[in-house]
């Protein structure tokens, strides 16, 4: 049987940034204002004060990364509470927290969350006629993979 996940036209968006990367994301927020403005906004501590200083709406903020926003979000993906992740993180530089990023991005994956880690490709999916409008989202079948594991 397959396994799915009815999202709104009303989408649940995650917005995190890191440092060097925070700029991009405040341009493209600000750019694509009137199209977030329709959906639901969470996002990591520090990344979210500065969307609603940016966007000047509320902005469900969750810990900041470091201190564990990241899991927070893995979470709420595997939950189903989380539609889209734009994730704009930096390949130039570590982060002392590399594992929880990388455990984000997996999990991110694992649960096929609509996902754009940079600005063009965060422009495709926002600029998606999917976005305004329900859209199901296949759950990938991972039951042959846990038979395996208990057998
Ligand atoms: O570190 C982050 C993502 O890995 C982002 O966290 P902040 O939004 O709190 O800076």
């Amino acid at each position: 049987m397959i396994k799915t996940r009815r999202l709104n036209i009303r989408k649940r968006i995650a917005l995190v940034a890191h440092d060097n990367k925070k700029k991009d994301l405040i341009e493209w927020a600000e750019f694509n204002k009137v199209v977030l403005a329709k959906h639901e906004l969470i996002a990591t501590g520090t990344t979210g004060k500065l969307m609603e200083d940016q966007l000047d709406r509320p902005v469900k903020k969750l810990l900041s990364g470091p201190l564990g926003g990241d899991q927070q979000i893995g979470a709420m993906i595997a939950g189903g509470e989380i539609d889209v992740l734009i994730f704009f993180w930096d390949p130039m530089e570590a982060q002392p927290h590399d594992s929880d990023v990388k455990a984000l991005l997996r999990i991110a994956m694992a649960w096929n969350c609509i996902m754009a880690c940079d600005r063009s490709t965060a422009d495709f999916v926002l600029t998606s006629p999917l976005m305004q409008t329900e859209y199901t989202l296949n759950i990938p079948d991972y039951s042959t993979y846990l038979k395996r594991k208990i057998d």
